[in-house]
Protein backbone atom coordinates (compact mmCIF):
# COMPACT_ATOMS: atom_id res chain seq x y z
CA UNK A 1 0.00 0.00 0.00
CA UNK A 2 1.37 3.68 -1.00
CA UNK A 3 2.35 4.96 2.29
CA UNK A 4 2.24 8.74 0.81
CA UNK A 5 1.89 11.87 2.67
CA UNK A 6 -1.11 13.10 4.59
CA UNK A 7 -1.85 14.78 7.71
CA UNK A 8 -1.95 11.33 10.03
CA UNK A 9 0.10 10.36 12.93
CA UNK A 10 2.75 8.23 10.68
CA UNK A 11 2.27 10.60 7.13
CA UNK A 12 1.46 13.77 8.25
CA UNK A 13 3.21 17.51 8.21
CA UNK A 14 5.83 16.74 10.86
CA UNK A 15 7.10 13.56 8.81
CA UNK A 16 7.26 15.95 5.28
CA UNK A 17 10.17 16.51 5.94
CA UNK A 18 11.74 13.08 4.86
CA UNK A 19 10.41 12.95 1.34
CA UNK A 20 10.51 16.77 0.60
CA UNK A 21 13.50 18.74 2.54
CA UNK A 22 12.31 22.03 1.52
CA UNK A 23 9.67 21.24 4.34
CA UNK A 24 12.53 23.27 6.47
CA UNK A 25 13.30 25.97 4.05
CA UNK A 26 12.96 29.74 4.17
CA UNK A 27 9.82 30.75 2.54
CA UNK A 28 7.67 27.63 3.64
CA UNK A 29 3.53 28.21 4.68
CA UNK A 30 1.61 28.78 5.89
CA UNK A 31 2.34 31.31 8.44
CA UNK A 32 0.93 32.99 11.70
CA UNK A 33 0.13 36.62 10.74
CA UNK A 34 0.16 39.27 13.15
CA UNK A 35 -1.68 42.35 12.20
CA UNK A 36 0.70 44.78 14.11
CA UNK A 37 3.82 43.30 12.58
CA UNK A 38 2.10 43.61 8.95
CA UNK A 39 4.10 46.89 6.96
CA UNK A 40 1.06 49.05 5.09
CA UNK A 41 2.50 49.27 1.49
CA UNK A 42 0.54 52.64 -0.55
CA UNK A 43 2.65 50.55 -3.44
CA UNK A 44 0.29 47.37 -3.16
CA UNK A 45 -2.25 47.54 -5.49
CA UNK A 46 -6.28 47.04 -5.45
CA UNK A 47 -6.27 43.13 -6.23
CA UNK A 48 -8.49 42.71 -9.34
CA UNK A 49 -10.12 39.22 -10.59
CA UNK A 50 -12.33 38.57 -13.29
CA UNK A 51 -13.75 34.82 -13.29
CA UNK A 52 -15.89 33.25 -15.92
CA UNK A 53 -18.55 30.79 -14.20
CA UNK A 54 -18.38 29.06 -17.55
CA UNK A 55 -14.77 27.98 -16.60
CA UNK A 56 -16.01 25.71 -13.95
CA UNK A 57 -15.49 22.63 -15.12
CA UNK A 58 -15.61 19.80 -12.47
CA UNK A 59 -15.40 18.25 -8.71
CA UNK A 60 -12.68 16.32 -7.41
CA UNK A 61 -11.84 14.32 -4.27
CA UNK A 62 -8.31 14.26 -4.55
CA UNK A 63 -7.34 12.16 -1.23
CA UNK A 64 -6.21 15.29 0.47
CA UNK A 65 -8.97 18.04 0.09
CA UNK A 66 -11.50 18.62 -2.81
CA UNK A 67 -11.31 21.05 -5.72
CA UNK A 68 -13.09 22.78 -8.28
CA UNK A 69 -11.43 22.56 -11.41
CA UNK A 70 -11.32 25.09 -14.23
CA UNK A 71 -11.03 25.51 -17.51
CA UNK A 72 -7.27 27.23 -17.40
CA UNK A 73 -6.33 27.33 -21.78
CA UNK A 74 -7.09 31.48 -21.69
CA UNK A 75 -7.07 34.44 -19.78
CA UNK A 76 -10.82 34.24 -18.83
CA UNK A 77 -10.68 33.71 -15.39
CA UNK A 78 -7.75 36.06 -13.84
CA UNK A 79 -6.11 37.42 -11.09
CA UNK A 80 -4.01 41.18 -11.71
CA UNK A 81 -3.25 43.62 -9.52
CA UNK A 82 -2.79 43.31 -5.62
CA UNK A 83 0.85 42.65 -5.21
CA UNK A 84 1.95 40.75 -8.06
CA UNK A 85 2.58 42.32 -11.99
CA UNK A 86 1.56 40.43 -14.84
CA UNK A 87 -1.49 37.80 -15.49
CA UNK A 88 -2.75 34.67 -13.58
CA UNK A 89 -4.74 32.29 -14.65
CA UNK A 90 -7.25 30.39 -11.89
CA UNK A 91 -7.22 26.99 -12.22
CA UNK A 92 -8.70 25.68 -9.28
CA UNK A 93 -10.37 26.36 -5.25
CA UNK A 94 -10.27 23.86 -2.80
CA UNK A 95 -10.27 24.51 1.26
CA UNK A 96 -8.78 22.83 5.00
CA UNK A 97 -10.45 22.44 7.64
CA UNK A 98 -10.24 20.90 11.11
CA UNK A 99 -12.54 18.30 12.83
CA UNK A 100 -14.27 20.83 15.41
CA UNK A 101 -15.30 24.42 14.64
CA UNK A 102 -12.18 25.44 16.72
CA UNK A 103 -9.07 24.86 14.11
CA UNK A 104 -8.96 23.93 10.35
CA UNK A 105 -7.37 27.26 8.81
CA UNK A 106 -3.34 27.00 7.59
CA UNK A 107 -3.13 30.70 8.31
CA UNK A 108 -3.87 32.01 11.86
CA UNK A 109 -3.61 35.45 12.89
CA UNK A 110 -2.47 36.61 15.98
CA UNK A 111 -2.47 32.59 16.45
CA UNK A 112 -6.33 32.46 16.68
CA UNK A 113 -7.01 29.36 14.10
CA UNK A 114 -10.59 29.49 11.95
CA UNK A 115 -12.29 26.43 11.33
CA UNK A 116 -11.90 26.77 7.71
CA UNK A 117 -9.61 28.56 4.96
CA UNK A 118 -10.92 28.43 1.22
CA UNK A 119 -7.72 28.66 -1.25
CA UNK A 120 -8.14 30.22 -5.13
CA UNK A 121 -5.01 28.61 -6.90
CA UNK A 122 -3.79 31.29 -9.94
CA UNK A 123 -0.76 30.85 -12.09
CA UNK A 124 1.64 33.05 -13.91
CA UNK A 125 0.50 33.22 -17.25
CA UNK A 126 4.24 34.20 -18.68
CA UNK A 127 5.08 30.38 -17.98
CA UNK A 128 3.44 27.23 -20.34
CA UNK A 129 1.58 25.42 -17.43
CA UNK A 130 0.64 25.33 -14.09
CA UNK A 131 3.62 22.55 -13.57
CA UNK A 132 5.87 24.82 -15.08
CA UNK A 133 4.79 27.47 -13.18
CA UNK A 134 4.91 25.61 -9.52
CA UNK A 135 8.51 25.55 -9.74
CA UNK A 136 9.15 29.25 -10.49
CA UNK A 137 9.60 31.86 -7.14
CA UNK A 138 6.93 34.34 -8.95
CA UNK A 139 4.85 30.89 -10.29
CA UNK A 140 1.64 31.22 -8.57
CA UNK A 141 -0.82 33.42 -6.87
CA UNK A 142 -3.10 32.28 -3.91
CA UNK A 143 -5.94 33.52 -2.65
CA UNK A 144 -6.40 32.79 0.79
CA UNK A 145 -10.19 33.41 2.44
CA UNK A 146 -11.11 32.80 6.26
CA UNK A 147 -14.72 30.93 6.72
CA UNK A 148 -15.77 32.23 9.98
CA UNK A 149 -18.47 30.24 12.57
CA UNK A 150 -21.80 31.85 12.34
CA UNK A 151 -25.08 32.30 9.50
CA UNK A 152 -25.19 29.47 6.87
CA UNK A 153 -24.02 31.23 3.83
CA UNK A 154 -26.36 30.08 0.99
CA UNK A 155 -22.64 30.81 -1.50
CA UNK A 156 -21.44 27.74 -0.16
CA UNK A 157 -24.93 25.65 -1.01
CA UNK A 158 -23.95 24.60 -4.60
CA UNK A 159 -20.44 23.30 -3.63
CA UNK A 160 -21.68 21.38 -0.33
CA UNK A 161 -24.62 20.06 -1.84
CA UNK A 162 -21.98 18.37 -5.12
CA UNK A 163 -19.88 16.50 -2.04
CA UNK A 164 -22.46 13.49 -1.41
CA UNK A 165 -21.10 12.49 -5.31
CA UNK A 166 -17.71 12.58 -4.65
CA UNK A 167 -16.96 11.14 -0.88
CA UNK A 168 -14.29 9.13 -1.45
CA UNK A 169 -10.58 9.63 -2.65
CA UNK A 170 -10.37 9.98 -6.78
CA UNK A 171 -14.38 10.35 -7.09
CA UNK A 172 -15.44 13.04 -9.30
CA UNK A 173 -17.85 14.57 -11.03
CA UNK A 174 -19.09 17.35 -13.36
CA UNK A 175 -19.21 21.22 -11.71
CA UNK A 176 -20.36 23.62 -14.18
CA UNK A 177 -21.68 27.54 -13.78
CA UNK A 178 -19.89 29.28 -10.84
CA UNK A 179 -18.04 31.75 -10.26
CA UNK A 180 -15.90 31.98 -7.37
CA UNK A 181 -16.25 35.55 -6.50
CA UNK A 182 -19.80 34.75 -4.83
CA UNK A 183 -17.40 32.97 -2.40
CA UNK A 184 -15.38 36.44 -1.31
CA UNK A 185 -16.11 38.39 1.50
CA UNK A 186 -17.09 42.50 0.53
CA UNK A 187 -13.72 43.74 1.12
CA UNK A 188 -10.88 42.48 -0.79
CA UNK A 189 -8.10 44.25 2.04
CA UNK A 190 -5.83 41.91 2.27
CA UNK A 191 -1.77 40.96 4.08
CA UNK A 192 0.47 39.48 0.88
CA UNK A 193 3.81 37.34 1.82
CA UNK A 194 6.46 34.66 -0.18
CA UNK A 195 5.32 31.88 0.67
CA UNK A 196 5.06 27.85 -0.74
CA UNK A 197 2.79 25.36 -1.34
CA UNK A 198 1.03 24.25 2.11
CA UNK A 199 1.06 20.33 0.81
CA UNK A 200 3.64 18.42 -0.74
CA UNK A 201 6.14 19.00 -2.84
CA UNK A 202 5.69 22.60 -0.57
CA UNK A 203 7.38 24.71 -3.70
CA UNK A 204 8.60 28.06 -2.52
CA UNK A 205 6.29 29.41 -5.61
CA UNK A 206 3.49 31.18 -4.10
CA UNK A 207 2.80 34.44 -3.65
CA UNK A 208 0.22 34.47 -0.53
CA UNK A 209 -2.76 36.49 -0.69
CA UNK A 210 -4.73 36.07 2.40
CA UNK A 211 -7.91 38.73 2.65
CA UNK A 212 -8.47 40.44 5.91
CA UNK A 213 -12.03 39.48 6.53
CA UNK A 214 -13.73 35.87 6.75
CA UNK A 215 -16.95 34.78 5.11
CA UNK A 216 -19.63 32.91 7.18
CA UNK A 217 -19.95 29.22 7.60
CA UNK A 218 -22.45 27.41 9.43
CA UNK A 219 -21.49 24.66 11.91
CA UNK A 220 -24.06 22.27 10.15
CA UNK A 221 -22.51 23.60 6.34
CA UNK A 222 -19.01 22.16 8.32
CA UNK A 223 -20.21 18.86 9.01
CA UNK A 224 -20.95 18.35 5.32
CA UNK A 225 -16.83 19.24 5.04
CA UNK A 226 -16.58 16.50 7.40
CA UNK A 227 -18.42 13.88 5.98
CA UNK A 228 -15.78 13.44 3.06
CA UNK A 229 -13.09 10.79 3.46
CA UNK A 230 -9.26 10.37 3.09
CA UNK A 231 -10.17 6.45 2.01
CA UNK A 232 -10.92 5.40 -0.96
CA UNK A 233 -14.62 3.24 -2.03
CA UNK A 234 -13.48 -0.05 -0.11
CA UNK A 235 -11.02 1.14 1.77
CA UNK A 236 -10.79 1.19 5.59
CA UNK A 237 -13.33 4.94 6.02
CA UNK A 238 -11.28 7.66 7.48
CA UNK A 239 -13.14 10.92 7.48
CA UNK A 240 -11.43 13.99 5.70
CA UNK A 241 -10.62 16.55 9.01
CA UNK A 242 -7.37 18.36 9.97
CA UNK A 243 -6.33 18.47 6.75
CA UNK A 244 -3.90 21.84 7.52
CA UNK A 245 -0.53 22.56 7.90
CA UNK A 246 0.28 24.05 11.09
CA UNK A 247 1.98 27.61 10.62
CA UNK A 248 5.94 27.74 9.45
CA UNK A 249 8.70 29.64 10.67
CA UNK A 250 8.61 33.68 9.49
CA UNK A 251 12.60 33.39 8.56
CA UNK A 252 12.69 37.08 8.05
CA UNK A 253 9.93 37.19 5.95
CA UNK A 254 8.08 40.69 6.06
CA UNK A 255 4.13 40.50 5.84
CA UNK A 256 2.70 43.75 4.06
CA UNK A 257 -0.82 45.12 4.48
CA UNK A 258 -2.46 46.69 1.30
CA UNK A 259 -4.98 48.54 4.11
CA UNK A 260 -4.23 50.59 6.89
O1 LIG B 1 -1.19 21.79 -7.12
C1 LIG B 1 -0.80 21.12 -6.20
N1 LIG B 1 -0.30 19.88 -6.38
C2 LIG B 1 -0.20 19.32 -7.72
C3 LIG B 1 1.04 19.81 -8.42
C4 LIG B 1 1.14 19.66 -9.80
C5 LIG B 1 2.27 20.10 -10.47
C6 LIG B 1 3.32 20.70 -9.79
C7 LIG B 1 3.23 20.87 -8.41
C8 LIG B 1 2.08 20.43 -7.72
N2 LIG B 1 -0.81 21.56 -4.91
C9 LIG B 1 -1.23 22.80 -4.46
C10 LIG B 1 -1.44 23.88 -5.33
C11 LIG B 1 -1.82 25.12 -4.79
C12 LIG B 1 -1.99 25.27 -3.42
C13 LIG B 1 -1.79 24.19 -2.60
C14 LIG B 1 -1.40 22.96 -3.10
B1 LIG B 1 -2.08 24.66 -1.14
O2 LIG B 1 -0.92 25.10 -0.53
O3 LIG B 1 -2.84 23.74 -0.40
O4 LIG B 1 -2.88 25.87 -1.38
C15 LIG B 1 -2.39 26.45 -2.60
ZN1 LIG C 1 -4.55 24.91 0.12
Amino acid sequence: MSHGWGYGTTNGPETWVEEFPIADGLRQSPINIVPKEAKFDLSLKHLKLRYDSSNAKGILNNGHSFQVDFVDDSDTSILTGGPVSGKYRLKQFHFHWGSSDDKGSEHTVNGVKYPCELHLVHWNTKYPSFGEAASQPDGLAVVGVFLKIGAANPRLQKVLDALDAIKTKGKQTTFTNFDPKTLLPGSLDYWTYEGSLTTPPLLESVTWIVLKEPISVSSTQMTKFRGLHFSGEGENPCSMVDNYRPPQPLKGRQVRASFK
